[in-house]
């Protein structure tokens, strides 16, 4: 019901508009002027009145107002009279409908700014909260200028870009005015010098585009190629600072893709969009008055098609083209990609498990998915070219239609409808590089808001701390510890978890499963953030540390040990800028690694693979457990270390770790047997401390750790029989 009632007031408002409007069109048609001053105020008179009448019927009807009913009501008033104004000035001539009193004339005027109108809605279009419009611009301009700034050390660059392409756009101007030169030269009376001074500016000017277009070339893309690696680096550089949880929040996918994408997006912001921007304008203006010189009225004429164009442009890039088939294809693509990655990196899987048909068939089906998807965005642009070429098509039929009428009335030459016809087809283009220009300008500005929102973002888990003390006993206390990961904020890990780990003294951490070892880890390299309670480093909390002193006093050996491509050599020294080959060598016959390193072809220098793929897992993990050695850590942590290490390389290990007296130890083993001469051994469970003791102790109490030790036992001599 009261959406019929506002229909009924729009339909009402609209009808009594039209009549108010053509009746003071009409009336003011009526009043005679003799004078070309007289006509002018006329209109302009005329122009206010119906634009007053109108906003006064507009809000009385409808209450209120919105931006695109003041922009419709402004142009409609005011086109005839800018239209006559602008006429008389220049050509100093009458329009040949009269404008005030003519039907004709007001459905002209109401169909081009309805058109223009349009066409600002489409390509500018207004948000309903103007606030947050306002923000959003304010926001895009910040940003804008923060990616100008970032370009300061390639100003000489970009100005000398700007130099060469003032200059080619002049020359590019030039070229078909003289081509029309030529022509006329050629069919009236032949006139050799004309012919050969026009023909001789026609290369000048050919030449001179060239050679500036190419300087301007290579200037600006220097200009990109320094500014994207210097945003890569940078982005990089503020990317390893985040805390770990950022990545486990973060998909890798996206990560990549800033770095990746829109770091080079963000570099054609200024160097490559402002300048296409500046350039196309400034060869639009240039073209459309060298137009007007050659003939106003084909000129006006060509103009119609630049709102249909821009139409066409803008709801092809906005509904089909950017947002909803590309973003689509987009994430199909990297789907495909992903089960492509997936099949590769675990290819003994596939292997062994016979599954490479049903891998084949999963890829297919995902890049049928893609092939889909580009098929239909294929159609969408053979439609859209279509009503593109169709546009251009009926405008040329119109311009050379109406050439010919003018050449026959004396208004034009046929070598100026030559040189009109060059210009009309270039202002074709840079009409649409304008549109194209200002949509990826808005897309790189966007990217650049996704780089700077990782480049301004503080880690959660603070590196400011700058504690450097010369001595270190390297006493650990965990006090009263909550703690959940940030992916599974409700999951408490730790519960009031207190745990005291002395210097010089070896603590085993054992228990079952999932119960929080781990973890207890990852805080101790501040991985993470409790979000209650502290854990202190010789009475001083973790976080007042300095980052790079904390981690080359506190090592720690995983469960996975993760090796980087480039030799053994590299990977034991890895983070350390002065380690000497002997110092290497020592933390690797510490961990039982020198006799395999010495075997090997090359010896330190021999290539791991990625990843460390060329070894066999205990040889990683014992250049791992050297890594880690090396440092010579006042706190060392051996995270499930011993599964991939035979009993002879586990036990030279314990020796060597046994050779540092002062070193606070920290063990995680599910083999009981390694643990057994801890100084304290801790049962973690449900992410408590459920007892703790020596083996002895905890032996004799015969409660959890009683109850591991004979299952382990049970277990083994199952294994071995
Ligand atoms: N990055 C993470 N994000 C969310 N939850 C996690 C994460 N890492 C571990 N967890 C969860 O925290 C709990 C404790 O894990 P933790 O790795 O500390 O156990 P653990 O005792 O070391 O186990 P294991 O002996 O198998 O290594 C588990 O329930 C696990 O699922």
């Amino acid at each position: 019901m009261a959406d019929n009632t506002t229909i009924i007031r729009k339909v009402v408002s609209l009808i009594l508009a039209v009549c108010v409007d053509l009746s003071l069109f009409y009336a003011s048609g009526c009043v005679v002027t003799h004078s070309v001053f007289g006509h002018l105020a006329r209109l302009w008179v005329s122009a206010a009145l119906r634009c007053l009448a109108l906003t006064a019927v507009t809000l009385l009807s409808l209450g209120d107002f919105k931006p695109l009913l003041i922009r419709l009501i402004t142009a409609h008033s005011l086109l005839p009279a800018v239209f006559e104004t602008g006429t008389k000035a220049l050509y100093h001539e009458e329009t040949q409908c009269g404008l005030l009193a003519d039907i004709r004339c007001w459905l002209m005027c109401t169909g081009a700014s309805l058109a223009a109108a349009l066409f600002w809605e489409i390509t500018i279009p207004d948000t309903d909260d103007a606030a947050n419009g306002k923000e959003k611009k304010q926001k895009a301009r910040e940003l804008f200028m923060r990616v100008l700034h970032l370009n300061k050390p390639d100003y000489p660059l970009i100005l000398g870009g700007l130099v060469f392409l003032s200059l080619a756009v002049i020359c590019e101007m030039f070229i078909p005015y003289y081509t029309g030169r030529v022509i006329d030269i050629l069919g009236s009376q032949y006139q050799p010098n004309e012919f050969m001074s026009a023909l001789l500016f026609m290369g000048l000017f050919s030449l001179g585009s060239s050679v500036s277009a190419g300087c301007r070339g290579g200037l600006l893309l220097c200009a990109i190629s320094a500014y994207t690696c210097r945003i890569k680096v940078k982005l990089f550089g503020a990317l390893t600072k985040q805390e770990i949880g950022f990545f486990e929040t973060i998909k890798t996918g996206e990560i990549t893709s800033r770095l990746s994408r829109d770091t080079n997006l963000m570099g054609r912001t200024v160097c490559l969009n402002v300048n296409v921007l500046l350039r196309t304008f400034i060869k639009t203006l240039g073209m459309i008055s060298l137009m007007m010189n050659l003939s106003w009225k084909l000129t006006f004429l060509v103009l119609m098609e630049t709102p249909i164009t821009g139409l066409i442009q803008n709801i092809y890039d906005t509904h089909y083209q950017v947002k909803r088939l590309s973003l689509a294809m987009q994430d199909s693509m990297a789907l495909a990609n992903e089960a492509a990655n997936e099949a590769v990196s675990g290819i003994r899987v596939v292997r062994s498990f016979n599954t490479e048909k049903q891998e084949s068939r999963r890829y297919d089906d995902r890049l049928m998915d893609t092939h889909i998807l580009k098929t239909r965005r294929d159609t969408v642009r053979a439609v859209y070219l279509l009503g593109r070429r169709l546009t251009g098509l009926a405008m040329q039929v119109f311009m050379l239609y109406y050439g010919r009428l003018f050449i026959r009335s004396g208004q034009m030459t046929t070598g100026n409808l030559v040189s009109f016809i060059l210009y009309q087809s270039n202002l074709g283009q840079s009409i649409r590089t304008l549109t194209y220009i200002f949509g990826d300008m808005l897309n790189s500005v966007g990217a650049a808001g996704k780089v700077f929102e990782y480049l301004d973002r503080k880690p959660n888990v603070s590196t400011e701390g700058k504690l450097q003390p010369d001595q270190l006993t390297g006493h650990i206390s965990f006090r009263h510890l909550n703690f959940a990961y940030p992916a599974c904020p409700n999951k408490t890990v730790l519960q009031d978890f207190s745990l005291e780990l002395k210097s010089g003294q070896m603590t085993a951490l054992v228990g079952p499963s999932g119960e929080g070892k781990s973890t207890c880890v990852s805080l101790l390299q501040r991985f993470y953030e409790p979000q209650d309670g502290e854990i202190l480093m010789d009475s001083e909390p973790l976080k007042s540390y300095d980052h790079r002193f904390l981690h080359k006093k506190i090592a720690v050996v995983n469960q996975e040990p993760v090796l980087f491509s480039g030799s053994i050599r590299d990977n034991i020294a890895y983070g350390l800028a002065d380690c000497s080959l002997d110092e290497i060598q020592e933390a690797a016959r510490k961990a039982n690694a020198h006799d395999f390193i010495e075997q090997l072809e090359k010896g330190y220098d021999t290539e791991v693979g990625e990843g460390g793929g060329q070894l066999s897992k205990s040889e990683r993990q014992r250049i791992a457990i050297a890594r880690a050695l090396v440092r010579q850590p006042q706190v060392l942590i051996l995270d499930e270390i011993t599964s991939s290490l035979d009993t002879e390389s586990e036990n030279k290990v314990q020796q060597a770790l046994a050779s540092c007296p002062n070193q606070t130890l920290l063990v995680i083993a599910h083999r009981l047997k390694t643990i057994e001469k801890a100084d304290q051994i801790v049962v973690v469970s449900g992410g408590r401390v459920q007892e703790r003791g020596t083996h002895q102790e905890l032996m004799d109490r015969k409660g959890s750790y009683y109850n591991f030790m004979q299952q382990y036992t049970v277990d083994t001599i199952n294994l071995y029989l």
